[in-house]
């Protein structure tokens, strides 16, 4: 039987994963839809499904076995609690929550329930490169990884929504949780660099370079720009003991002509992770049907929000911000 999920948030990415969920998957139906722009949300629900007028009633609907949040982060921590109070699983998208007092929250929340209920949307660890990349790391041939760097780049974010902080406390957060999944290592300070303003970013804080210590001493350098024009372009290499790992190029048709030999870049994350996001989808409905979640944990979101704090602490101070986390309680072991 289909596992029936409601969706808070109908916005970009609230609307691409209905998409995948009606679409694409199987095993899978969406009953319900929220957001707090119910117009919106009327216009996202697929035929048969009730648009709920809160978060709350599409959570406590019997006939809503698990939740989908695609509102915005601040939104999450609520949304995320009351989830775990109905003891419903949910996948909730990034930001996992934007404080870390939010985020020892849903910890003691999930914890007191004493059985996974949360997945955050971390889709890079379900991107075939990456997991290609995790395997020759975890192999060990290449020896320890020395340093890894993850350059981060969006064509553009919306005017007025994306603000100064999210490059730390939005994007950032992916460079975060990769770099702890790739390298099974946690970050113990933070580092910001702000070069000169890109000009394409109106008042924006962009580009951004960010220096992830390692608890092991190795480094991460995160290069974020949000206003690049060009494209959306993720790139990583690890550099070992004994080689280097990178990402391959996404693979594209070669063009010839007149301009030169190229290859096209996709346009923004929904093209670059489309099979990543539909992997991190088959996945979570598995665990979901099961009654618990697997893959990224609200372990990992409040990781990654330690991250963004430190982020934001250092842009301020200049100096390295220490992060500093509870000892890990055993359900994310
Ligand atoms: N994993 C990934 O690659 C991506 C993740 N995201 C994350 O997904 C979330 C949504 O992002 P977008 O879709 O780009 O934003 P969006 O602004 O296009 O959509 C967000 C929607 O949530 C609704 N909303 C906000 N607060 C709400 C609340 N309290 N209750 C109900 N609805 C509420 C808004 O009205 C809007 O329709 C963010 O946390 C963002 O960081 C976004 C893009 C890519
Ligand atoms: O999560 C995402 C967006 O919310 C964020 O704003 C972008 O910078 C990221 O590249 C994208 O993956």
């Amino acid at each position: 039987m289909a596992l029936k999920v409601g969706v808070i948030g109908t916005g970009m990415i609230g609307q691409d994963h209905i998409r995948r969920l009606t679409q694409v998957l199987s095993g899978v139906e969406v009953a319900g839809v929220t957001d707090i722009d119910l117009a919106r949300a009327k216009s996202a629900a697929p035929a048969g499904a009730t648009v709920y007028e809160t978060p709350e009633a599409l959570i406590t609907a019997p006939e809503v076995q698990a939740v989908v949040i695609c509102s915005w982060g601040p939104a999450h921590e609520a949304q995320l609690l009351a989830c775990i109070a109905a003891g419903k699983p949910v996948f909730c998208e990034k930001p996992m929550v934007t404080s870390e007092a939010a985020a020892l929250k849903v910890i003691e929340a999930e914890v007191a329930f004493g059985r996974r209920l949360v997945q955050v949307g971390f889709m890079r660890r379900f991107d075939a490169d990456y997991r290609r990349l995790k395997r020759v790391i975890d192999g060990g041939t290449l020896g320890a990884p020395l340093m890894y760097y993850s350059k981060h780049r969006n064509a553009s974010v919306p005017e007025g929504l994306y603000t100064s902080e999210m490059p730390l406390n939005d994007t950032l957060v992916h460079d975060a949780d990769i770099s702890r999944w790739l390298l099974s290592d946690e970050v113990s300070a933070v580092e910001v660099r702000v070069p000169r303003r890109s000009t394409r970013g109106r008042d924006l804080r962009d580009p951004v370079m960010v220096m992830l210590h390692m608890a092991s001493e190795a480094i991460v350098d995160v290069e974020i720009s949000v206003n690049i024009g060009y494209g959306y372009d993720i790139r990583g290499e690890v550099s070992c003991e004994n080689g280097i790992a990178a990402l391959p190029n996404r693979p594209a048709a070669v063009v010839t002509d007149a301009n030169g030999i190229r290859q096209a870049i996709p346009e923004d994350w929904r093209e670059r992770f489309i099979e990543a996001y539909d992997q991190e989808f088959r996945e979570w409905i598995v665990a979901a049907g099961a009654g618990t979640a697997t893959g990224p944990s609200a372990w990992d979101g409040y990781a990654a929000t330690l991250v963004a704090d430190a982020a934001l602490r250092a842009v301020d101070s200049g100096a390295r911000e220490p992060v500093t986390m509870i000892d890990k309680p055993a359900l994310y072991n």
